[in-house]
């Protein structure tokens, strides 16, 4: 009686088998969507042992305050991980850093410097010719169906390889493959919690593999942009514009402004990661659903488009990025596409101090996850929550800050995503482009309404298919 006394009050959760826990509870091709199921039954605080870590599931906005906002300092961390570990240089990048003076310095550089309005503005030229030769791309094969999905994460990536490398960086090809093989395997860490498993599966092998490959193409840019520099100072020419590598690389100079951070070469590459697999896949991602759920429903097709013509018909017939801020409808449809489809449905953190929220007992050093894709779709929250309506958006007072923790898409705290500007300005063109070109039709006579929405869990979430289109000229 006196221990049962004494056993912390865990919130609620599902039966356990020995060793591995819960783990074969939320082995399902989308856990999201199981943990969803499961929280109906045992609540929006729910208890897990995956393998040897307690974890606790959040899905209700309630909860997310309590924790992100009231509690925030307690969880602002990141939960151990392999692939923090091997392939993000000991967990040295933003995403994956402890919470503590590394992070909080990392963070402040990429707010005052990688990731300001003003960066990302400067960025619009690299934006605009990419963007452009998709178009171009897409205009050559007009008629016939094109790999939507496939070309718009070139074209990202294409973006991110620019903005993070400078124009001309020759292994560019090669080091996209291996980001997008490193989405691949992240998004399997959730199967292979356990040391041992990740042993016997040889996900570790994998991620070192890996680790070796990714590391010397970093070492490769690092050194040419160093060489660079140093060439420049030589012959004392202006420097060419400067990429993100070229910022980074100012911090290993104490005689910098900012005395506090002196990076080394493998923090820089911790931190290059983070904005390919942070930045890349998300913003495809979106832009994957925004046009698959405007297919199905042609008049949200329609009236995006019709705006979009209206407003670059008035600027000479180009898609003109100042203008984009005039595209209400089409941000709506963004907006709503984020909802029904957050790229990461589930947000892990971890627990520095044990605590109580709300007389559940949460042990230090446990796994929060946050699912922010149940909280999207909930219909206390949310009417017709399964319904994509964009105008739910128009006037409403909702925004991407993560102030309203019924629609946290980006995150919400301290460890809320840095690249919102940097991701939407990506996302928002690239629609205002493909809208304003081209009509779409679903091919072989496929009807709308049959398109198939299945979700593939990875690293982020995508639809199980690549978008499949018959782009039709509309527009020169
Ligand atoms: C549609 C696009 C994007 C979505 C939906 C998205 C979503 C998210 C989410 C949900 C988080 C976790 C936040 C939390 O723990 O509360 C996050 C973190 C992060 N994102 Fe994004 N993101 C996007 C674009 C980008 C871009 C373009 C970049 C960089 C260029 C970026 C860099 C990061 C980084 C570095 C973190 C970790 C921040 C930290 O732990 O301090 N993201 N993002």
């Amino acid at each position: 009686l006196k221990k049962r006394e004494s056993t912390p009050n865990i919130p609620p959760g599902p039966w356990k088998l020995p060793i591995i826990g819960n783990i074969h509870q939320v082995l399902a091709s989308t856990p999201h969507q199981k943990l969803r199921d499961m929280a109906k039954i045992y609540g929006p605080l729910m208890h897990l042992q995956l393998g040897k870590m307690t974890t606790t599931i959040v899905s209700s906005p309630a909860y997310v305050k309590e924790i992100m906002k009231t509690h925030d300092v307690i969880f602002s961390s990141r939960p151990q991980s392999a692939v923090f570990d091997i392939l993000y240089y000991e967990s040295t990048g933003l995403a994956s850093a402890p919470y503590g003076n590394y992070w909080r310095l990392l963070r402040k550089m990429c707010t005052i410097e990688l990731f300001t309005q003003k960066r990302v503005n400067s960025f619009q030229q690299v934006r605009q010719e990419e963007l452009v030769n998709l178009i171009k791309i897409i205009d050559s094969q007009k008629g016939s169906p094109v790999n939507l999905s496939q070309m718009v994460l070139s074209s990202i990536y294409s973006i991110t390889s620019r903005v993070a490398f400078g124009k001309n960086y020759k292994g560019q090809e090669e080091f996209i493959s291996l980001v997008k093989e490193e989405v691949e395997i992240a998004g399997r860490e959730l199967y292979s919690s356990a040391r041992w498993l990740q042993l016997v599966t040889g996900f570790r092998a994998k991620l070192e593999r890996l680790h070796r490959q990714m590391d010397r193409i970093l070492e490769n840019i690092i050194i040419e942009h160093k060489e660079a520099k140093s060439r420049a100072k030589e012959v004392q020419s202006e420097q060419k514009d400067e990429d993100l590598v070229d910022i980074l690389l100012k911090f290993q100079n104490i005689n910098h402004g900012n005395k506090d951070i002196c990076l080394t070469n493998d923090n820089i590459k911790a931190i290059i990661q983070d904005i390919f697999v942070g930045g890349g896949d998300t913003s495809a991602i979106t832009i994957d659903w925004a046009m698959a759920e405007m297919v199905r429903d042609p008049r949200v097709m329609k009236k995006a488009q019709n705006e979009v013509r209206r407003v670059f018909n008035m600027t000479g017939n180009r898609v003109d990025e100042t203008c984009i801020n005039e595209l209400k409808y089409l941000k709506s449809v963004v907006k709503e596409t984020l909802r029904l489809h957050p790229p990461l449905p589930l947000v892990p953190r971890e627990c520095r101090q044990a605590c109580e929220i709300r007389g559940y007992h949460i042990p230090i050093k446990s796994s929060i996850v946050v699912n922010v894709w149940a909280i999207g779709r909930d219909p206390k929250f949310w009417s017709e929550a399964e319904r994509f309506y964009p105008e739910r958006f128009i006037d409403s007072s909702i925004d991407y800050k993560g102030a309203n923790f019924e629609y946290i898409p980006f995150g919400t705290g301290r460890r809320m995503c840095p690249g919102i500007t940097f991701g939407l300005i990506n996302v928002e063109v690239a629609l205002a482009l493909l809208l304003y070109h081209f009509d779409w039709m679903l091919p072989n006579g496929m009807k709308n309404e049959d398109l198939d929405m299945t979700e593939q869990f990875g690293a982020s979430v995508r639809r199980k298919d690549d978008l499949y289109l018959i782009p039709v000229t509309s527009s020169p």
